[in-house]
């Protein structure tokens, strides 16, 4: 194993852990390939639900979700597709240069995926740990005779002090889709979050900010993912894994593949990421 990487029991399910020099460091389930942290400079940077179910089936709540081959209920899948309930083969770690850490996680078609879907495919999650940075890469590979065509995202949970302070910069002008009120419109500048929120935008070619307080992370994202979604539930909405002030306290930023498929052909690859840094204050 490489030095770094260490397998660890969390709440019972098998988890691994990255660990830079510097003491920045990541942990990533085996369940869902689902990073549920990521410490950079000393702080906590994603949101974990403290009741979310960590029972190796149920999806969990915060973290990074891996939405894959449907986001939400656009289609016959279950909600945000099936991979972030089904156990993940880790493929291996390496310490790339520049004090840098990778591992990737697999999920082949079997019996499992076949429940659901009767494709054939490979998905890899890769996470790549660098100093106050962390990127986060799915790989598909269609291994069928048939086109593969999938939504998804890779449903990052920030944690945020508190949401009434929080901002995200970088999407204004965008076309943006208000899922709540059922409204297309423009994103503004900058988002601001008063109530419930959840909206897809085109995504942008420059990188957001997301502000809380004078905490500063820039999200960015590859032109292969085409919507960027922003979610937070806001006050009032019962949602049983979260607590009644628990929104206060994150903000889904996804790099996304919603109003549209993307299609796959047979033999062929896609490669979508997102990247977040963590800004000196
Ligand atoms: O509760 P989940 O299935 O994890 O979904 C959580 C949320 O994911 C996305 O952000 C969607 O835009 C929301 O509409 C949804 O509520």
């Amino acid at each position: 194993m490489a030095s770094g990487l260490s397998e660890e029991s969390f709440h019972g399910l098998p988890s691994l852990l990255l660990r830079l020099p510097n003491g920045d460091h990541l942990r990533v389930l085996r369940h869902g390939a689902h990073l549920v942290s990521w410490v950079a400079g000393g702080q906590e940077r994603l949101y974990l639900s403290p009741k979310s179910v960590l029972d190796g089936q149920a999806a969990i709540r915060g973290g990074v979700p891996v939405c894959f081959p449907q986001f939400n209920m656009r289609g016959p899948l279950p909600k945000h597709g099936f991979v972030r309930n089904l156990p993940w083969a880790v493929e291996g770690a390496v310490r790339t240069p520049a004090d840098a850490l990778s591992l990737t996680l697999l999920l082949q078609d079997g019996a499992a995926t076949r429940a659901y879907w009767p494709q054939a495919f490979e998905a890899r999650l890769t996470l790549l740990l660098r100093p106050s940075e962390l990127q986060l890469t799915l790989d598909l590979h269609n291994t069928d005779t048939q086109p593969l065509s999938f939504s998804g995202a890779l449903h990052t949970y920030f944690a945020v002090d508190d949401i009434a302070q929080t901002q995200l910069e970088g999407l204004g002008g965008q076309a943006e889709w208000d899922s709540v009120r059922d409204v297309h419109s423009q994103g503004a500048e900058p988002l601001c979050f008063t109530e419930e929120f959840d909206r897809v935008y085109q995504a942008a070619s420059r990188p957001l900010t997301l502000k809380d307080g004078a905490a500063r992370v820039t999200i960015a994202q590859s032109a292969s993912w085409g919507h960027t979604v922003v979610w937070n539930p806001g006050a009032g909405k019962a949602i049983p894994d979260l607590t009644d002030d628990a929104y206060r306290h994150f903000l889904c930023v996804e790099a996304a593949q919603v109003l549209t498929p993307v299609t796959v052909p047979p033999g062929g690859t896609w490669q979508g990421w997102q990247r977040s840094t963590v800004l000196a204050r």
